[in-house]
């Protein structure tokens, strides 16, 4: 569905300069400095894919895909998708796409949600009847009839994503960027967004290419995670390798009988202990989690014992530290 071949990106910026002096110098003779936003960047993507595209900020996530919705040409590289070349063949391309960005709004600000989605209609020339079957799908599944006839500028941060997300979907693409889909949302519409993706996902096999630094989206829903640092592209795998990689650490709670023992064990680290509690961290690499609990057993009297996998949030602060970015 997608073939990305050693794209590249940069962008000339101007160099400033703090003072007044530097400004009006700079009036007469301006310095630019290059940042190279992407570099090389290759990889294939199959339909039916959900793909987290994850990195820290300011790594070229947003960038890759604006070159790929067809907003930015870049300076060397191929991209085919669907058989297009999204920044030549624009039309085509548009009516197999659809775009979120989290923190720009396709919506007109000042009309009715409902407004923008008829001239969305006519835009990309939706059949009457195909518009009717998937407004009538989007409105339910998104719970938007509330606020559908209200004006953009009224609604709350939440019901905007879920009517940007409504927009992006009413010409029935095969292909969904979502860029930041969940920012600033509270919990329950995070959840009903993760839902909603997962059931396009599943029901009409739409494609997705999820940006986020929300790394519980990742977990609900990526299958494969390409990660890119400093415009590069450092890794391309599936969250369980990931997993298997760095998170060799399993946090375990224990609640036992009043004790003062200290705990000392080579292959286990005391996060936190008092008179009846303790959280400690167990490198799964030097001992058996049951090992631990039996020498603990052996010292306590437990009341209490849970056992946690390593948030995913960690394994990719490791991960950005193996890499430096
Ligand atoms: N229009 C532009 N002009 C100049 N520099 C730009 C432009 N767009 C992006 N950049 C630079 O390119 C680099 C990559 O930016 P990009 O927006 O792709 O990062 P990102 O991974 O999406 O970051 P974030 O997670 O913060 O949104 C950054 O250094 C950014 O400053």
């Amino acid at each position: 569905m997608i073939e990305v071949n050693r794209l590249n990106k940069s962008f000339k910026v101007a160099k400033r300069s703090a003072g007044v002096k530097a400004s009006f110098k700079s009036l007469f003779h301006r310095e630019y400095t290059t940042i190279h936003a992407i570099r090389d960047i290759s990889f294939t993507i199959e339909p039916g894919e959900i793909v987290g595209y994850i990195g820290p900020n300011g790594a070229g996530k947003s960038t890759t895909i604006k070159v790929m919705s067809g907003i930015l040409v870049p300076d060397s590289g191929t991209c085919r998708i669907m058989g297009h070349t999204p920044w030549k063949d624009r039309k085509q391309h548009v009516k197999n796409i659809g775009v979120v960005f989290g923190q720009r709004s396709q919506l007109w600000w000042d009309v009715p949600v409902i407004d923008s989605y008829e001239l969305l209609k006519d835009i990309y020339k939706i059949p009457s009847s195909e518009y009717k079957a998937n407004l009538h799908m989007l409105t339910d599944i998104l719970q938007l009839d509330d606020f559908i006839h209200a004006p953009v500028r009224q609604l709350s941060l939440g019901q905007r994503m879920r009517c940007e997300i409504a927009a992006s979907l009413l010409h029935s693409p095969r292909l969904l960027f979502l860029d930041e889909p969940t920012i600033g949302l509270d919990a329950i519409s995070k959840i009903a967004v993760r839902q909603f993706i997962k059931r396009i996902n599943k029901e009409k096999q739409v494609t997705v290419i999820l940006t986020t630094h929300d790394m519980i989206d990742i977990e609900a829903l990526a299958h494969r995670l390409l990660l890119i640092g400093k415009g590069n592209l450092l890794y391309d795998g599936n969250l369980n390798d990931l997993r298997g990689k760095y998170a060799h650490d399993k946090i375990i709670t224990l609640e036992y009988a009043e004790n003062h023992k200290p705990i000392h064990l080579e292959g286990i680290t005391v996060m936190s202990q008092n008179t009846n509690r303790a959280v400690i961290s167990v490198n799964t690499e030097k001992m058996f989690v049951s090992d631990a609990i039996s020498y603990l057993s052996h010292r306590y009297e437990l009341v209490d014992v849970s056992i946690e996998t390593q948030p995913v949030e960690d394994i990719i602060v490791k991960l950005y530290k193996e890499y430096a970015i």
